[in-house]
């Protein structure tokens, strides 16, 4: 029996951002380059390679600058087309649509031609203002949102893998496809959770390796014995509510969160190495070859700390995660991360398949104090899409829920 689905871990209720102390035994001595030199780094001041450098534990290639540009806005733009072009044509597979669902599809019905379902939309329509040398790859038009989101499957028997914005065609044949997946509560999913696939895919950018395919929430389920969950159909309807209507690339895969009993954030990787590379093959490219894709964890600071948890982590679980599929991880406030990964030895084993994603502009939004102010009855506008606020209040989530005072003081 493989080992890891056997592990001695049990889901735990963790303290928020909590920082585990390390065993002296998972402490090298010894200092990797590329994470001395990151004290060193002059936010005002870098130069793509060296920005390149610091920003992951990975050897990075030199890059050149106006080629990768070329490169990723020939990517960005056939991949929305693709992408736009597949959500137009694709039915609706397993959709079942709630009652506040179809007060949506009522808002978005159209007149004159034209869809009404503005008040909805979190952004705004084009022409959206972008510098020199950014491509409009995640900003959504308002003409590309579509009317109604279709629901994702509330049962295992008709549960369907979400492909609708999987790229099907790899643009650069030079490049690795990549699938960025997020594990999480989201409860609920806040605009840092967003932005963490943005951070991402600014510094995969830089790295000139990967071309990224799709990304993926995976909100977790019940059997997460979490403070502050709301039931997980509903965690996962503000992820597709907050990606359809907030991004052109992001997919909620409900598949986690339906199962009968918890699982671990390696086996859910090898659920999603099984539906992309298994099933679908990978990606084509133009040539019609299909190669595998990458797949990695996305996740902040705080939760590649807790990995220094034997308790909460088994160790075939990390080498698992961090050497076969790889890792992105966001620095949080609160989290020295670069010291982390110097110090764990498996982390440290597989730097060479770790990112370490800076916030150039910090974010530190908390799913634990939008639960509490919305508890309070304070607001909460602009700390989470629009669509999310208001399915949050049309059905009553979290008003009555009371949380560990230790937990919310923590935040
Ligand atoms: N401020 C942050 N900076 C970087 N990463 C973050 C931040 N907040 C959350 N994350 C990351 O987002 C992912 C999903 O987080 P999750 O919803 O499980 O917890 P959370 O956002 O901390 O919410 P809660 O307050 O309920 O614990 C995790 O990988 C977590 O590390
Ligand atoms: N051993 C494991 O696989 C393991 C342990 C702790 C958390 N996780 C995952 O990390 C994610 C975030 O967890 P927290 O919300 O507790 O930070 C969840 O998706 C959870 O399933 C996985």
């Amino acid at each position: 029996m493989d080992p890891r689905l056997a592990p001695n871990f049990t889901p735990v209720i963790r303290r928020q951002h909590q920082t585990p102390s390390l065993s002296p035994s998972t402490t090298s001595t010894t200092t990797p380059r590329s994470a001395a030199n990151t004290s060193a780094v002059d936010l005002f001041n870098f130069s793509t390679s060296s920005f390149a450098r610091d920003l992951s534990m990975t050897d990075v290639g030199s890059t050149n600058g106006s080629e990768i540009v070329a490169k990723l806005e020939q990517h960005v733009r056939s991949g929305s087309e693709s992408a736009m072009s597949s959500r137009l044509n694709s039915s609706s597979g397993n959709s079942t649509v709630s009652s506040a669902d179809s007060r949506s599809e009522t808002q978005a019905t159209t007149t004159n031609g034209k869809r009404k379902a503005e008040m909805d939309f979190d952004i705004l329509a084009p022409p959206y203002s972008l510098s020199a040398n950014r491509t409009p790859t995640q900003t959504a038009d308002l003409e590309e949102v579509p009317h109604g989101i279709s629901r994702q499957a509330r049962d295992l028997a008709s549960y369907a893998f979400p492909v609708h914005r999987l790229a099907e065609v790899l643009q650069d044949k030079t490049m690795q496809p990549l699938v960025i997946v997020a594990c999480g509560s989201f409860s609920p999913i806040t605009f840092l959770h967003l932005r963490m696939f943005e951070m991402a895919i600014d510094t995969i950018r830089e790295l000139n390796k990967y071309e990224v395919v799709g990304g993926y929430y995976s909100p977790v389920s019940d059997n997460y014995r979490k403070a502050g969950l709301a039931p997980a159909d509903h965690r996962v309807r503000m992820c597709e509510l907050a990606c359809e209507r907030t991004s052109s690339w992001l997919m909620v895969d409900a598949w986690e969160s339906l199962q009968p009993s918890y699982q671990r954030t390696a086996v859910v990787l090898d659920h999603f190495n099984y539906e992309i590379n298994v099933k679908r093959g990978g990606i084509k490219t133009k040539a019609g070859e299909r190669r595998p894709a990458k797949i990695m964890l996305l996740a902040g600071g705080d939760l590649i700390e807790s990995m220094g948890d034997p308790n909460v982590w088994a160790d075939e679980d990390l080498h698992h995660i961090l050497g076969r599929y790889g890792c992105l991880i966001v620095e949080r406030t609160g989290a020295d991360v670069r010291s982390f990964l110097l110090s764990h030895d498996i982390m440290y084993e597989h730097r060479h398949n770790v990112i370490v994603i800076k916030q150039l502009i910090y974010n530190d939004i908390s799913s634990t104090k939008v639960r509490l102010f919305i508890r309070r009855g304070m607001s909460v506008q602009y700390l989470l899409p629009n669509s999310v606020i208001r399915y949050i209040e049309e059905h009553g989530l979290y008003v009555g829920m009371s949380e560990p005072v230790s937990n919310v003081l923590k935040f």
